[in-house]
C-alpha cells in the first residue's frame, strides 16, 4: 500500500491536471478557452492557469483528509473538507484578483481527491478502485447535503445562486450530484470519453470537447439557469445534441456548429460553467479508475 503522503501528491497533481485539461480544452462554446474567454468578461485562459496554481495544495490537502480518516461516518470527513475548500475560495480570490474561477471544482475536485485517497487507504480497500466505488464513497461522503443546505433554508436574502435556483426552480446542481455519486459524469460523459480514448483516433483535446458537449446536452447547469432561466438551459441542451448528431468535433460541419455555439452563446452571455466542471471531474475520474495512484 502507498504512502499516505506520496498518494496525495500524486493525486493533488492529477486535480491540478483535470484543471487545466479542461480550460485548455478548446473550442468550448461559451466557456474560457486556448481560442477565446467565451462568454466571461472579467476572466481568460490566464486568469485560470493563475487559479489552478494556487490550487495545487488544496486538493493535496483534501487527499491527505480522506487517506487518514479512520472514521465510521463519512460525512464528518466531508465536514472536515469544508474550511478546507473556504480556505481555497480566498486562496483562488487572491490568484485571481477577485475572479470566480473554480468555486465549483473546489468543492467537487476535492470531494473527489478525499474519497479516492480514502479508498486506497480504507481498511476494505476494494479490490479495484472504478466509478461506481468513488461514486458510492462521495454519495456517503454528502447524504443528506441538499436537505440539510437546500431544503431547510430559512433565509430569503443573501442567497448562493444555488440556493435561489433550488428555492425557484427545486434545482439541486452541484450538491444533489454529489450526493447521488456524480450521476451525470459516470452515466453520460465517462462512455463517451472512454469510447474515444480506446479508439486510439482522437487527441486528448478532441475527446474533452466531444464529452463537454455531452455533457452539455444532458447536464442541469445551474450556471446557465443563474444567468437566465430553464428555457435557456433547454436551449442550450438541444444546440449541444445537434452539434453531437452533426459529429461535434469530430466532423468539419461540428465544429463549424461549435464555433457558431460559440458566438451564439457570447452575445447570449450563455456560459455553461457547471458543464465544465463536470468535464474536469470526468478527467480525473478516468485517471482514477484506469491508474490508480496504488491499491
Ligand atoms: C456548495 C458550494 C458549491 C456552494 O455553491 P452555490 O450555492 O453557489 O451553488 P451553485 O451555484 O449551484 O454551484 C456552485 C458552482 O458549481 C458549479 N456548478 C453549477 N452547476 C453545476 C452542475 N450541474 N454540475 C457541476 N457543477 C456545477 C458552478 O461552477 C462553475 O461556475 C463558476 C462561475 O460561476 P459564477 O462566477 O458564479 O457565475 P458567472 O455567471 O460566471 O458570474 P458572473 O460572471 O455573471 O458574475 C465557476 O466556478 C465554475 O467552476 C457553480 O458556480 C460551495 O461553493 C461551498 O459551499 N463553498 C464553501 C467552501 C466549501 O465547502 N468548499 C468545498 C470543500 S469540499
Ligand atoms: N473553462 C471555463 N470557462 C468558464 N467557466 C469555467 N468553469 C470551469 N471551467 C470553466
Amino acid at each position: 500500500m502507498i504512502a499516505t503522503s506520496l498518494l496525495s501528491k500524486s493525486l493533488g497533481q492529477q486535480a491540478v491536471l483535470a484543471l487545466l485539461t479542461e480550460v485548455s480544452a478548446s473550442p468550448k462554446p461559451g466557456l474560457v478557452d486556448r481560442f477565446n474567454r467565451g462568454a466571461h468578461r472579467d476572466m481568460d485562459f490566464f486568469t485560470f492557469m493563475s487559479s489552478a496554481a494556487a490550487l495545487s495544495g488544496y486538493f493535496e490537502k483534501c487527499a491527505k483528509a480522506g487517506g487518514s480518516f479512520h472514521g465510521v461516518d463519512l460525512r464528518v470527513l466531508f465536514a472536515n473538507l469544508r474550511p478546507l475548500g473556504q480556505e481555497a475560495e480566498q486562496a483562488m480570490f487572491a490568484a485571481t484578483g477577485g475572479v470566480n474561477t473554480h468555486k465549483g471544482l473546489i468543492f467537487s475536485l476535492g470531494i473527489m481527491c478525499a474519497a479516492a485517497a480514502y479508498c486506497c487507504t480504507a481498511q476494505a480497500t476494494p479490490s479495484r478502485l472504478d466509478e461506481q466505488v468513488i461514486g458510492e464513497t462521495i454519495a456517503q461522503m454528502t447524504k443528506g447535503l441538499c436537505a440539510s443546505e437546500l431544503a431547510s433554508l430559512k433565509k430569503s436574502t443573501g442567497l448562493t445562486v444555488g440556493e435561489r435556483l433550488y428555492k425557484e426552480w427545486g434545482m439541486t446542481g452541484i450538491r444533489g450530484e454529489v450526493e447521488a455519486g456524480f450521476p451525470t459524469v459516470r452515466a453520460y460523459a465517462l462512455p463517451v470519453y472512454r469510447e474515444l480514448k480506446s479508439s486510439q483516433r482522437y487527441h486528448v483535446n478532441d475527446i474533452c470537447v466531444q464529452t463537454l458537449l455531452q455533457l452539455m446536452s444532458v447536464n442541469e447547469d445551474t450556471n446557465v439557469v443563474g444567468r437566465h432561466d430553464r428555457e435557456m438551459l433547454t436551449y442550450v441542451q438541444q444546440y449541444a445534441k445537434q452539434a453531437l448528431e452533426a459529429g461535434g468535433i469530430l466532423s468539419d460541419r461540428g465544429v463549424a456548429m461549435i464555433h457558431q455555439m460559440n458566438d451564439d452563446f457570447v452575445q447570449r452571455n450563455v456560459s455553461p460553467g457547471g458543464s465544465a466542471d463536470l468535464l474536469a471531474v470526468t478527467i480525473m475520474l478516468e485517471y482514477l479508475c484506469l491508474a490508480p495512484p496504488a491499491i
